[in-house]
């Protein structure tokens, strides 16, 4: 992987709450990523996991603190692979075009510098698709896809990578290829924050691990805190109801592993 020229900051959200019309999508969030680690963020669909990822990308109004820092002075490139994007199979758009649009501001039509187009050829290259440069976006397979998205991500090389569910599509050799991306991230000291629902790619690539679900439920290392006993807890009741204040005495709450059993 070509050398960068800075590596990737720090992530800090101190009580980051969020709310989206009627509802309280993010509850007092606070949570930090190490530079240069990989971050997963785990939880059940609706969780707020996608809105914490705009959120520290600047685009929605929020209380609390987002903080980014950036090694050195200057602001870093972040590279966003989103979760889906859907294409007319009709559309006159080529792999080649798709990735030019995603990476520069001037139109596709009018092609790109040399520079890019060999960034571009190299990204596509190290997910697989260097020979389908010129295939029409529509006519690729939901996987073949998936890997576009990936490459766009890579260019130009960012050093903060944001990616939300990268595998959803992939087959055998596409999450092989996602892996050796990760471990050139980490040895890039790219800082990558990654949503994904697949909780052994988790526990096999992240150094570490947040479970969301509207609040935090925990944060560390996925050895440490992908117990069962937490996982149960976070997938177990969705989205969490605010924590009440003290009432007179009930009856005995049914415990989550009871609810399931
Ligand atoms: N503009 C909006 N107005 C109201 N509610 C919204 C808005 N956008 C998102 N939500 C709600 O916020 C909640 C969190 O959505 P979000 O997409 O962040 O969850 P997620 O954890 O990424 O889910 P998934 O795993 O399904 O992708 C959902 O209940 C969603 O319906």
């Amino acid at each position: 992987m070509r050398a960068l020229g800075m590596t990737g900051p720090a992530i800090t959200l101190e009580r980051v709450s969020l709310r989206l019309g009627q509802t309280a999508v993010l509850r007092e969030v606070s949570l930090h990523v190490a530079p240069g680690s990989v971050h997963a963020l785990v939880g059940p669909n609706g969780a707020g996991k996608s809105s914490l990822v705009k959120t520290l990308l600047g685009q929605t109004p929020h209380e609390g603190a987002v903080k980014i820092e950036w090694p050195g002075t200057a602001v870093g490139t972040v590279g966003y692979v989103p979760q889906a994007l859907a294409f007319d199979a009709g559309l006159p758009l080529t792999v080649d075009d798709f990735m030019a649009t995603m990476t520069q501001r001037k139109p596709a039509f009018l092609g790109f510098s040399a520079l890019r187009s060999r960034e571009i050829g190299e990204a596509l290259a190290r997910v697989g698709m260097a020979d389908k440069r010129r295939r029409r976006m529509g006519a690729l397979s939901g996987g073949e896809r998936q890997r576009v998205l990936l490459a766009q991500g890579m260019v130009p090389m960012p050093a903060l990578l944001v990616l939300d569910e990268p595998l959803a599509a992939l087959d055998e050799a596409g999450v092989q290829v996602f892996e050796q991306l990760l471990a050139d991230f980490r040895q890039a000291g790219v800082t990558v924050l990654w949503i994904e629902h697949d909780l052994q790619a988790v526990a096999r690539l992240a150094d570490s691990v947040t479970g969301l679900n509207r609040q935090v439920l925990f944060s560390g290392p996925p050895s440490e805190v992908l117990t069962p006993e937490a996982l149960l807890d976070l997938f177990s009741t969705r989205p969490r109801a605010p924590v009440a204040p003290p009432a007179a005495p009930s009856p005995q709450p049914v415990r989550a592993e009871e609810a399931l059993a």
